[in-house]
């Protein structure tokens, strides 16, 4: 826990507000999703966040969660702002996410310990804390079931219990309950009514309305990206319309003409058309009662007004004013403004490039977490994976060094053929080794699992991502190299006493291709693109770089390109440890690996921020 990446205070200090955002604005390409918003939430408070599809409820809520930086504006979440220390406050946040980003390739409880671990968590901390939440959200019986077997509100259930993992004091729940049975509902809100009475402070979007009335002690509408209106549900409600409503039925087609047709109640004071429904308004249940049974609709019952329907009344209003309405309640003193429009644009522009996001250095002990998540779930999958990795260079070697080598004059060579050919495949053993994992495994839980979206929502940032996964591609790299290079030596193609160095040699060339490959699912969006990367890039390289044959027999132009290629130093370097034992000639290909992986690091780890944080 030395690490500063787990920065969360190890004292938690009593705060007075969990959320201080002011004037925040974020764009989607040219859309302004969130427009201005300001935003105050007391700790300990049930803020409901409310609106339309589209409102700019999740961009609001990823930037509340420090994964989305606002573009104007500033934001303090537990008393950290979030764009200067996002670990901080992630720390001390928990994410129910709308969408499913289990990481589904781990079981259930795993998704658990894996989250633990990018919480801080020891591995037995992480243990014991996964139980007790299975416990809590009823899915003890799953814990060894693969996320995507669970039904949808149990799969809910354990994204719930994903966001308790490092017992936050601000939780962030978008739409939890969708695709909840009333009694696993009921269970959610008692969770959180239980979660509150110990001083946690909650921000829920939801469309159902009624639960923001049970749970909330505050709700904010927001509509086209900005706070339309902030208050306690029931003032809402009683600053917009009478105390009870009816509903009746206007059979459609027609309604409105319907409308004008049923008379006034007696007792009524106002009322609102919605779809095929004319709800009638007022002050008492008795009146109301009374005035339904002499319209000769007396099976029907007055009911309590609902945030639903004020909020139907506010926006009828609303649509039929041209200008906008102030707010019924403002919903925080506004911060200092820069120019948000017109005018201000260039002002504007200014203070996005403060407010943007800086790259956050990469944390080891974190990337060692995704490294680990990587390594559980490789011992699962091993067998699945290794067969090919491991048994391709050996076939390759068996084939062409051996079987093909039969028919090569070895003396043009110095050597024979299947010793020539042997240290060539373990470079390719190597960057084949590295490759894979940055290549189609992150692609997927990039772009499709989304489960580093849920990583994100921890003290994980991209980078450490970045810099997990290129760890876990060298550790590959290392292992398939080692076991390669024990079989060649068996074979007696390994003669040098320098052999063995050429496996922790190659990691070096590792890293070339898996900054490499990391850096190109970075930039693809389709994963078919792949098949240009493995065709076009790595099997020209893997054919000319020196591996079969000497790239002297190669034309110029050709040869020139093939030993400027990392792989033909790989190569090189290679032959000179297993073979030559020349110690000087693989000390400067190892230079030159080092070098081109030095460069291409920074971009590698950078490459996965745009679709995490951005
Ligand atoms: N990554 C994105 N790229 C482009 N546009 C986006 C992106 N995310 C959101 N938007 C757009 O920003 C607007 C606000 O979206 P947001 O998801 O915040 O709304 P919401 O209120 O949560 O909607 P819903 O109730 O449907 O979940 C929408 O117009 C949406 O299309």
């Amino acid at each position: 826990m030395a690490d500063p990446a787990f920065a969360g205070p190890s004292v938690r200090a009593p705060l007075t507000m969990a959320v201080e955002g002011h004037d925040l604005s974020r764009r989607h390409g040219s859309h302004l999703a969130v427009d201005g918003v300001s935003l105050a939430i007391p700790a300990g408070e049930r803020h409901g966040l409310v609106g339309p599809n589209g409102a700019g409820k999740t961009t609001l809520m990823r930037m509340l969660s420090a994964t989305l930086a606002p573009d104007h504006g500033s934001l303090r979440v537990l008393g950290h702002d979030v764009t200067r220390h996002p670990r901080a406050a992630k720390a001390r946040i928990g994410v129910v996410p709308q969408g499913m980003t289990h990481d589904n390739e781990i079981l259930v409880r795993e998704n658990l310990t894996t989250f633990g671990r990018y919480h801080g968590l020891s591995r037995r901390g992480a243990a014991a804390r996964a139980d007790e939440l299975l416990e809590t959200v009823g899915l003890t019986a799953h814990a060894r079931a693969m996320p995507q077997t669970l039904s949808g509100g149990m799969q809910r259930r354990l994204l719930i219990a994903r966001a308790l993992v490092n017992d936050p004091d601000l939780i962030l729940l978008d739409e939890p309950s969708t695709g909840l049975d009333p009694e696993s509902r009921v269970m959610l809100w008692d969770l959180l009514d239980t979660l509150c009475a110990t001083g946690k402070t909650l921000v829920i979007t939801t469309h159902y309305l009624e639960e923001v009335e049970r749970l909330c002690d505050r709700v904010t509408v927001l509509r086209a990206g900005r706070v339309r209106h902030s208050s306690h549900p029931r003032r809402l409600i009683a600053a917009t319309l009478p105390r009870y409503a009816v509903e009746l039925d206007l059979p459609a087609p027609g309604a409105a003409a319907r409308e004008a047709t049923v008379p006034r109640l007696a007792g009524e004071r106002e009322r609102l058309r919605v779809g095929n429904r004319l709800l009638v308004f007022g002050d008492s249940v008795a009146d109301l009662t009374r005035g339904l049974a002499a319209a000769g609709a007396g099976d029907r019952l007055a009911r309590p007004t609902s945030l639903q329907d004020a909020l139907h009344a506010l926006d009828r209003r609303e649509a039929a004013t041209p200008t906008d309405r102030a707010p019924v309640t403002p919903a925080a003193p506004p911060g200092p403004r820069t120019g948000r429009r017109g005018a201000g644009d260039r002002q504007g522009a200014r203070h996005r490039a403060r407010t943007r996001r800086a790259l956050p250095v990469p944390s080891f002990a974190l990337a060692r977490r995704i490294w680990w998540r990587d390594l559980t779930l490789f011992r699962k999958s091993y067998r699945t994976t290794i067969v090919p990795n491991f048994f391709e260079p050996v076939f390759s070697l068996a084939a062409l060094g051996i079987g093909l080598g039969f028919y090569v004059d070895g003396a043009a060579l110095g050597s024979s053929y299947a010793s020539f050919v042997a240290p060539g495949l373990l470079a390719v053993t190597a960057m084949n080794g590295a490759v894979f994992e940055v290549t189609y495994n992150v692609f997927v839980r990039l772009r499709h699992a989304r489960s580093y979206d849920a990583a994100v929502t921890s003290p994980v940032e991209p980078p450490d991502i970045a810099l997990g996964e290129l760890m876990w591609a060298l550790t590959r790299c290392l292992v398939y190299t080692g076991v390669y290079l024990a079989i060649v030596a068996a074979l007696g193609y390994a003669p040098a006493s320098t052999a063995p160095l050429a496996v922790p040699a190659l990691l070096p060339l590792g890293l070339v291709f898996a900054c490499a490959g990391l850096i190109f699912t970075g930039a693809v969006r389709a994963i078919n693109a792949y098949s240009y990367f493995y065709t076009l890039v790595l099997t020209p390289l893997t054919l000319l770089s020196g591996v079969f044959f000497p790239t002297r027999r190669l034309p110029p132009v050709l040869r020139a390109v093939a030993e400027a290629s990392p792989l033909h130093h790989g190569v090189e370097l290679s032959r000179a440890l297993v073979i030559t034992g020349d110690l000087p000639a693989a000390a400067g290909h190892l230079g030159w690996l080092v070098a081109l992986s030095l460069v291409l690091l920074g971009p590698a780890l950078y490459s996965l921020q745009r679709h995490l944080c951005a």
